[in-house]
């Protein structure tokens, strides 16, 4: 058995716990704004949290008419706003050891004092390491739903995406579809031009498919050369014709391999969401038209028909 030294208390304990529990009790109950400011942000990883505490406690020392805050994200613009203008406007970019975390602006009727903005950046200095971690949260969020070689949606996006839309068709009576592709022989693309062409490629590829369809769509890269296409508010016969447009689309990239020109074709299935089926149902009948038309020779559609 091993020897576990025992816990030795010091004659100053209780002091020292009573100390602490006062410590607690003040650090609750402060009236200073940069503990409490600073408490109340350690609560949450939520930019948009924070930035209401940080308008809440800002604004109880120097009063604002509006506060704004902008910042990009990987792909995605973050925009705060609280209240209505004004003409006096003060402005901070956020940044910390090198690096940016947004734009903060206040605008207000009045000027502001020195003072006040003084007392402005001693409230942002404390907010800044909180603001921070909420901006890492938000792109490590971010990461995990993206594929790294496409910048494009992944696989657990989809899954996450499919399993709300599912629910919000069911809700709603409103038609959504899916198609899947895969890219045909791509194989033979890395057997022949490599991987490092074969990478090219699929970046391309993932490009094309999101400038094919409309915005409100998603683009997918769920496996390896696998894409997925949610469209919301869109039933079977339009997402034959998107299908159709996708193929085309795949079948008009050239690559520059070297000495020969790199052409490549997609296999699509898609399914429309029936009642009552799961997210994973649905994934599967949309599986299951791909499978058809890849053994159907390939570069074709092929639908899950329902009969409505
Ligand atoms: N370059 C590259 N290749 C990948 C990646 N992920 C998967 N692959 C390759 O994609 C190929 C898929 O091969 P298969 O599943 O046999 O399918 P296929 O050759 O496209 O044939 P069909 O789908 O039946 O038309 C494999 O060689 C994988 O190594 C990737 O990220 N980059």
């Amino acid at each position: 058995m091993k020897n576990i030294p025992s816990v030795q208390k010091s004659a100053s304990q209780p002091q020292k716990l009573a100390a602490l529990r006062q410590a607690h009790q003040d650090w609750n109950n402060t009236p200073d704004v940069l503990t409490r400011l600073t408490r109340r942000l350690s609560t949450t990883l939520s930019l948009e949290q924070q930035l209401a505490i940080l308008a809440d406690e800002l604004g109880s020392v120097v009063p604002f008419d509006t506060l704004n805050y902008r910042h990009r994200i990987g792909k995605q613009d973050f925009v705060y706003a609280t209240g209505m203008g004004g003409p006096h406007r003060c402005e901070y970019r956020l940044g910390l050891e090198g690096a940016n975390y947004g734009t903060l602006s206040l605008y207000r009727r009045q000027r502001f004092s020195d003072q006040e903005l003084e007392g402005v950046e001693m409230i942002l200095s404390a907010a800044i390491c909180p603001i921070r971690n909420a901006c890492r949260f938000i792109a490590i969020e971010q990461a995990s739903l993206t594929d790294s070689l496409t910048g494009i949606p992944n696989k657990r996006a989809m899954d996450d995406d499919l399993q709300r839309a599912s629910q919000l068709s069911e809700r709603h009576g409103q038609p959504y579809s899916l198609i899947l592709c895969d890219l045909d022989h791509f194989k033979t693309v890395n057997d022949t031009h490599g991987h490092v062409v074969g990478d090219h490629l699929l970046q391309i590829a993932a490009a094309e498919l999101e400038k094919a369809v409309r915005t409100s769509d998603s683009v997918y890269r769920f496996g390896g050369e696998e894409f997925a296409i949610l469209l919301p508010l869109t039933g079977e016969q339009d997402a034959r014709e998107v299908a159709e447009r996708i193929r085309e689309a795949i079948m008009a990239i050239q690559v520059d391999a070297g000495s020969k020109e790199l052409r490549v074709t997609t296999s699509c299935g898609v399914a429309t969401f029936l009642p009552k089926e799961t997210a994973q149902e649905w994934l599967a009948r949309a599986d299951e038209a791909l499978y058809r038309a890849k053994h159907q020779g390939r570069n074709c559609t092929r639908v899950f028909a329902t009969i409505s």
